[in-house]
């Protein structure tokens, strides 16, 4: 039985299937403004090293439920990975359909549940046009340095290796907050945090991004959920060596076996990892933040000094305690925080009125720049 109301005006569907959730949400053609809540629906654990040629079911009962309650005229979704060919938005068809199927081993946590949802929304009845829009488009125009790897340039070459970087959408929600709160700074520096299941940082200059932690894939820098971020090459050559490990079994302990739910022993919402007065549990949340300030003093060189940190992601939004701790300690940074503070509406400003360093909380607002990407290509 269908549990939304009937809403008339025409509207995009706006989807982002995420590593541990699928947010949606309609938005009004004509005003681009939120014609429904933006719902999470949970889904599990998507597999790693599966064939992308897998079986599809019928649309889930949400999604139908949404598509029959809507009078949906395009479906907008957030594909992570594009590889070197797709960054733009793209009207999904036949062709580049089956193209980024072959994509899924590059974010497997995240483009077979948008490959999946892509599938579904093909074979219903409502023959809608999909949209995908790319993870990675913020940060096509990286500089050079922060692109390339220490590889050779006969395999660089090949394969196009680069770092693509990716929660594009957030961290350009969070440049937006900082912008609209900061309107007279034409020149800044800032540092944004997506923290939620997927973790990564990136370094902005006046408005564009010149670093960021994730890489080629989705599992470089910070300490995730369940990616480990950043290791040792060798050390991964050595237990490939020590395990027999395939490919997919390297896949799956990279992916989906490691990070802080690996480290404490199987503790996945971050909340409890913090709540937690086990030793192997503070380890891990100590971890998080090691690597968390490591960046941040990373970036804070590479730029030349900070005016602003902006935190977001279902751990930023949800626990302004985390927020604070991860930003305690860093005084000789110019970090002087508000205390005590107390998790209140978004946005959230965390920093003392006088801190050279101001630091906020926000909601990102993925589906917002989602929808920004596609204005700009298509009108509907
Ligand atoms: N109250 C909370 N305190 C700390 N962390 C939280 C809280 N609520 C949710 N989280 C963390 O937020 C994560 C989900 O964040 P989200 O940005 O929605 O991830 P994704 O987009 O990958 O699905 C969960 O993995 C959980 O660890
Ligand atoms: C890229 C990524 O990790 O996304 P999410 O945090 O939504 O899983
Ligand atoms: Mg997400």
């Amino acid at each position: 039985m269908s549990s939304l109301p009937r809403y008339d005006k025409p509207v995009l569907l706006v989807l982002n299937p995420g590593s541990s959730s699928i947010k949606w949400s309609t938005h009004n053609v004509s005003a681009l403004e939120y014609a429904g809540a933006t719902v999470p629906v949970a889904i599990g654990q998507a597999g790693v090293g599966q064939s992308a040629a897998q079986t599809y079911p019928g649309a889930p009962p949400w999604l139908t439920d949404v598509l029959t309650n809507h009078d949906v005229r395009a479906v907008i979704i957030r594909v992570v990975h594009g590889g070197s060919e797709y960054l733009k938005p793209l009207p999904i068809n036949d062709d580049n359909f089956r193209q980024l199927q072959t994509l899924i081993p590059l974010a497997p946590l995240h483009n077979k549940a948008a490959i999946e949802l892509i599938e579904q929304l093909r074979n219903t009845r409502f023959s809608i046009p999909v949209f995908a829009v790319f993870d990675s488009e913020f940060f096509s125009d990286l500089p050079v340095l922060s692109q390339i790897y220490g590889l050779s340039v006969a395999l660089t070459e090949k394969y196009r290796l680069r770092r693509y970087g990716f929660h594009g959408f957030a961290h350009e929600s969070m440049v937006k907050h900082w912008e609209a709160v900061k309107p007279k700074a034409e020149h800044y520096t800032l540092v944004t945090a997506q923290l939620g299941s997927g973790c990564s940082m990136a370094a902005i200059r006046d408005g564009k991004p010149v670093d960021t932690t994730m890489g080629f894939t989705p599992n470089e820098g910070l300490l995730m959920r369940t990616r480990s971020g950043d290791i040792d090459p060798g050390l991964l050559t050595w237990l490939q060596w020590q395990e027999g490990w395939t490919p997919e079994d390297t896949d799956r302990v990279l992916n989906c076996e490691s990070g802080w739910r690996g480290l404490s022993g199987g503790i996945d919402n971050m909340a409890d990892l913090f709540a937690s007065e086990q030793f192997q549990h503070q380890l891990a949340f100590d971890f998080f933040r090691y690597r968390f300030q490591k960046t941040l003093g990373a970036y804070f060189a590479i730029l030349g000094g900070l005016d602003g940190i902006v935190l977001s992601g279902g751990i930023a939004e949800n626990n302004v305690d985390i927020c604070c701790r991860l930003l305690s300690g860093l005084s000789h940074l110019g970090i002087a925080l508000k205390e005590p503070l107390v998790q209140s509406a978004l946005p959230l400003i965390l920093s003392q009125p006088a801190s050279p360093v101001q630091c906020w909380v926000v909601a990102a607002d993925e589906a917002d720049s989602m929808l920004r990407s596609i204005q700009h290509h298509f009108s509907f």
